[in-house]
């Protein structure tokens, strides 16, 4: 399967390609489509009596028409309503033509019980909120607790950033064609599609190469080529040193999670660095995980001398406070000096990205610095907010947007985390995750996904794909371990759902 995210605008490229170049018309590719939608409610309600199909005016009423004939040749009931005419001399109009049945106004629309819908009112072209009768037609249909198929996206969802215009049907399945869209795994998009299914419609696959963008669904093809693999003869310090800095004495636990992570996720070796304060709770909470005083800038600054460590954290339970600002510019300054000895990133999570919210331009600046270590960025909504306000603000961004536009800002890798997260990479490159589940939304939880980030970068894994492979380990972690997970769970989950990266090429 493509792991591309075709968005509206490189969809119609592609539909334009695809009939340029053949081997269907647009006529042709409409029937593909409208079988697709058929042949998936006769899969799915085998039982249906009666089938209801909204058809909108353009192409994707279009796709509805077809769906229409073919469910009636089938033998089913079929009802049509229609919003609007299709275009003179378009391939929707042709559709139309094709189908016996003649269509009702939207607006004298019941809700037959029992009936499976066919939602084909609008999709890649939805252009403005959902109102009037197409806005009636989704009350009626929820009231009656209808089964809808959605044709490529459920009305009312915008395939560009999963939002709501105006009202939504919430789907049971959604046909798409060819190639996923990003409204359908941001949020609320994913959940109102219901099942997601893509179809085969004949456009080839030389034209998605030729449209496709940079975004794509987090999944591990996309980042399994450069997923660290110890060699035969590696020892520790080869396979990587993460350093990840504790807080004071009541905070010391954050750290102690994310130092776990990272070395589940594959570190050869983990140190805490802590202050002196809080040695001996660390102390008392660590087996395998080295610990370390770090009381100010110089002896963080003896430590980066030393050039040991590859990846650090810092942020999980630190404090937010000029401290944290000051150890985030030494490391990110230490770059040239860090590389030399194989540094490679700074993840700066929780109080470390709050620790900028008055002065994010210092940390923006020290990361665009050539030999600066990657900077990778992990806020949930409230932390984006506050590191990026005017980008936060804009309301025509879609989530995917406002990370990109983050990572171009701070010339950083954003996790933009929640639900729906987004991998955002300076250079424009995007990843949608798709396979959390809300067991995830638990103290801690963060703290351990920025382990693994940096688990994965100090084994010399590139930023953007180290950022991509922790979100969808974390998550898949998360999934596995379900109901009653707390934090410590997910780093001793994390063999389980590494090992299979390893032993299949087909793995998630
Ligand atoms: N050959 C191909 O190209 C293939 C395309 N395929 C199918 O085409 C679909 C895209 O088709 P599309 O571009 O015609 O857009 P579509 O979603 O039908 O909507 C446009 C119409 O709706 C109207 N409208 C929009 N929102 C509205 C609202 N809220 N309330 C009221 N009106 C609203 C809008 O009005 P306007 O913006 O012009 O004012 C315009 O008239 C795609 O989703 C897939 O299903 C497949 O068959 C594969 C082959
Ligand atoms: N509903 C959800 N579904 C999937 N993942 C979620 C959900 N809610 C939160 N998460 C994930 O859980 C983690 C929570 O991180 P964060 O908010 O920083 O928590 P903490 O600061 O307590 O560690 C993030 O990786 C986030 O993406
Ligand atoms: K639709």
């Amino acid at each position: 399967m493509r792991l591309e995210l075709l968005t509206p605008a490189e969809m119609a490229d592609a539909d334009r390609l695809a009939i340029a170049e053949g081997p269907f018309d647009g006529i042709g590719l409409m029937r593909n489509a409208g079988r697709a939608v058929a042949d998936v409610v006769l899969e799915r309600f085998p039982a249906a009596a009666h089938v209801q199909v909204l058809v909108g005016p353009g192409n994707n009423g279009g796709d509805g028409y077809v769906a229409a004939r073919i469910l009636q040749e089938s033998g089913i009931a079929v009802s049509l309503w229609a919003s609007g005419t299709p275009r003179e001399g378009s391939d929707a109009a042709i559709a139309a033509e094709e189908c016996p049945l003649t269509a009702s106004p939207l607006a004298e629309f019941e809700a037959a019980a029992g009936a499976v819908v066919v939602d084909a009112l609008y999709g890649a072209g939805l252009s403005k909120p959902l109102s009037g009768d197409a806005a009636r037609a989704v009350t009626l249909i929820t009231e009656k607790k209808l089964k809808v198929v959605a044709v490529d996206l459920p009305s009312g969802v915008s395939g560009e950033s999963g939002k709501v215009l105006g009202s939504a049907f919430r789907a049971a399945v959604t046909v798409t064609f060819a190639c996923k869209k990003p409204g359908h795994l941001l949020l609320p998009g994913r959940d109102l599609c219901g099942d997601l299914i893509v179809a085969d419609i004949g456009i080839r696959s030389s034209v998605l190469d030729t449209v496709a963008g940079r975004i794509f669904e987090n999944k591990p093809p996309l980042w399994r080529d450069v997923f660290p693999k110890p060699a035969v003869d590696t020892h520790k310090y080869r396979r990587g040193h993460a350093g990840i800095f504790s807080g004071g004495p009541t905070t010391t636990g954050a750290a102690r999670l994310s130092a776990l992570a990272a070395a589940r996720a594959g570190a050869g070796a983990v140190t805490v660095f802590s202050p002196g304060n809080a040695l001996a709770v660390n102390a008392m909470h660590l087996t395998s995980i080295m610990l370390r005083k770090v009381d100010d800038i110089a002896e963080l600054a003896a430590v980066l001398g030393e050039g040991r460590s590859s990846a650090f954290v810092l942020g999980p339970g630190f404090g937010v406070g000029e401290k944290a600002r000051d150890f985030a510019l030494a490391i990110l300054a230490a770059g040239g000096r860090l590389a030399e000895a194989g540094a490679e990133g700074l993840v700066l999570d929780a109080d470390g990205i709050t620790a900028f919210r008055d002065a994010p331009q210092w940390l923006f600046e020290a990361a665009a610095r050539a030999e600066a270590p990657a900077l990778v960025l992990t806020p949930h909504e409230g932390e984006f907010v506050r590191l990026f306000p005017e980008i936060a603000g804009k309301e025509d961004l879609s989530k995917l947007g406002k990370a990109r536009a983050a990572a171009e800002a701070a010339h950083a890798v954003i996790i933009y985390k929640g639900a729906d997260t987004v991998i955002a990479a300076p250079d424009g490159r995007t990843a949608i995750n798709s396979n959390g589940a809300p067991w995830l939304a638990t103290a801690g939880s963060g703290d351990v996904l920025a382990g693994i980030v940096a688990g994965l970068i100090a084994q010399r894994m590139p930023p953007f794909e180290a950022a991509c492979a922790a979100v969808w380990l974390h998550a898949e972690a998360g999934s596995q371990l379900g109901p009653g997970l707390i934090a410590e769970d997910l780093p001793a989950a994390l063999p389980r759902v590494i090992k299979p990266l390893y032993l299949s090429p087909d793995a998630g």
